[in-house]
């Protein structure tokens, strides 16, 4: 068993959720996830969030909070998954991993075909308890 260190990115403008679909050709094509990607080695998880949205979406973001680690085995990989809530002045627009960035209604984001990993991170943002913090700081 191999074990990832990944860190993804929450983006979240006026209740709603930016949700990537994985592009034709990847591991998991198809499956709905947050941006983001590996931790490399001495590297903290902040500064690659930071380094993975600006290779991958072309923006500087600053991380705010943490939201979620879990780690969830897929085939032979063990996925230590940690999901951040992060902003950035300017909106992404397009992703060089993904084929569709969605903005979706925080209460629909269990629609989405997940990739299993982020299903813990789904359920914090769709809990009541999450959603009465967003209506606060909006
Ligand atoms: N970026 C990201 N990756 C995730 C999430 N959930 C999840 O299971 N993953 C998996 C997919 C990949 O196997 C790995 C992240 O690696 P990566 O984004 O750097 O992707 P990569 O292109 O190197 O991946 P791969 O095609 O080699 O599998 O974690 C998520 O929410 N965001």
């Amino acid at each position: 068993m191999r074990r990832l260190e990944v860190v993804a990115a929450v983006f979240v403008c006026d209740g709603n959720v930016l949700a990537c679909r994985r592009a034709p050709g990847k591991s998991a094509a198809g499956k709905w996830e947050f941006p983001g990607g590996k931790v490399d080695d001495d590297e903290t998880p902040e500064a690659a969030l930071v380094r993975e949205i600006r290779e991958e979406l072309g923006l500087s973001i600053s991380v705010d909070a943490f939201i979620d680690r879990s780690v969830t085995t897929v085939g032979d990989n063990d996925i230590d998954l940690a999901c951040y809530l992060v902003t950035s002045v300017d909106v992404p627009k397009r992703s060089t991993d993904h084929d569709e960035l969605r903005w979706v209604p925080l209460s629909s984001l269990p629609i989405l075909d997940w990739a299993s990993p982020d299903l813990p991170a789904v359920a914090i943002l769709t809990s009541p308890a999450f959603q009465s913090q967003m209506e606060q700081h909006s």
